[in-house]
């Protein structure tokens, strides 16, 4: 996937300016970055959930798969119902490796809405491997997570990568993953100097 000249807004207002970087198979690229400085919004804008300002994101047409902040699950569904409702909607096959890799079996039968935070939030990683994506792209996917989960989550990082997979991850921790790190704050948009104002006008 790659991303060229990418500049972006939220609200109105210009966030990051000429964003440029390439996600390859089996790589891993970790977004990192103060709050407010506008990892969301381009994990929004490459997910195809706003559109840029200008530049372009090509090369991963229809195989992103999003996580977002929210887990995206449905509530009054159980486990077992989530992950085969976005099967289908991928028409991804089996729903069995997901909840293996996100220790889910347990769990199958739970209506959601009486899960945990961080039992949801498991429930809406796996989705991930439900899509059969290559690129995935995850806003602080770990949040909610204990240890043990992150160290789960990782490794099914990982196992995505070394199947060819590629992940883009905002995150303010360290997952322990190797990949390369990339500051958004150098894209920072520069707002007007207000010097180039002409007084008179104003
Ligand atoms: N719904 C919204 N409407 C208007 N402005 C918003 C909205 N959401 C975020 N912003 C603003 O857009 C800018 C970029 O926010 P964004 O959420 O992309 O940052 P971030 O780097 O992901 O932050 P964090 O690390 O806190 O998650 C911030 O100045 C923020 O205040």
């Amino acid at each position: 996937m790659k991303i060229a000249g990418l500049s972006i807004a939220r609200g109105g207002a210009p966030v990051l300016e000429r964003v440029s970087f390439e996600l390859t198979p089996g790589r891993a690229l970790i977004l990192r970055g103060p709050n407010g400085c506008g990892k969301t919004t381009l994990l929004r804008t490459i997910a195809g959930l706003q559109p840029p300002l200008a530049g372009t994101i090509t090369g991963a047409e229809e195989d992103i798969a999003y996580a977002a902040h929210s887990d995206g699950i449905k509530l009054t569904l159980t486990v077992g119902e989530n992950l085969t409702f976005w099967a289908e909607i991928f028409a991804a096959g089996s729903i069995e490796p997901a909840l293996d890799a996100f220790d889910l079996r347990g769990l199958l039968d739970r209506p959601a809405g009486a899960l945990s935070a961080g039992q949801k939030r498991r429930l809406g990683l796996a989705r991930l491997l439900v899509t059969g994506r290559r690129y995935w792209i995850l806003d602080e996917p770990t949040v909610s997570l204990d240890r043990a989960s992150v160290h789960q989550f990782a490794g099914v990082v990982e196992r995505h990568l070394a199947d060819g997979g590629a992940a883009l991850i905002a995150t303010h921790i360290d997952l322990g993953l190797e990949g390369e790190t990339l500051d958004v704050s150098q894209f920072k948009a520069k707002l007007p100097d207000l010097e180039e104002f002409d007084e008179a006008f104003l």
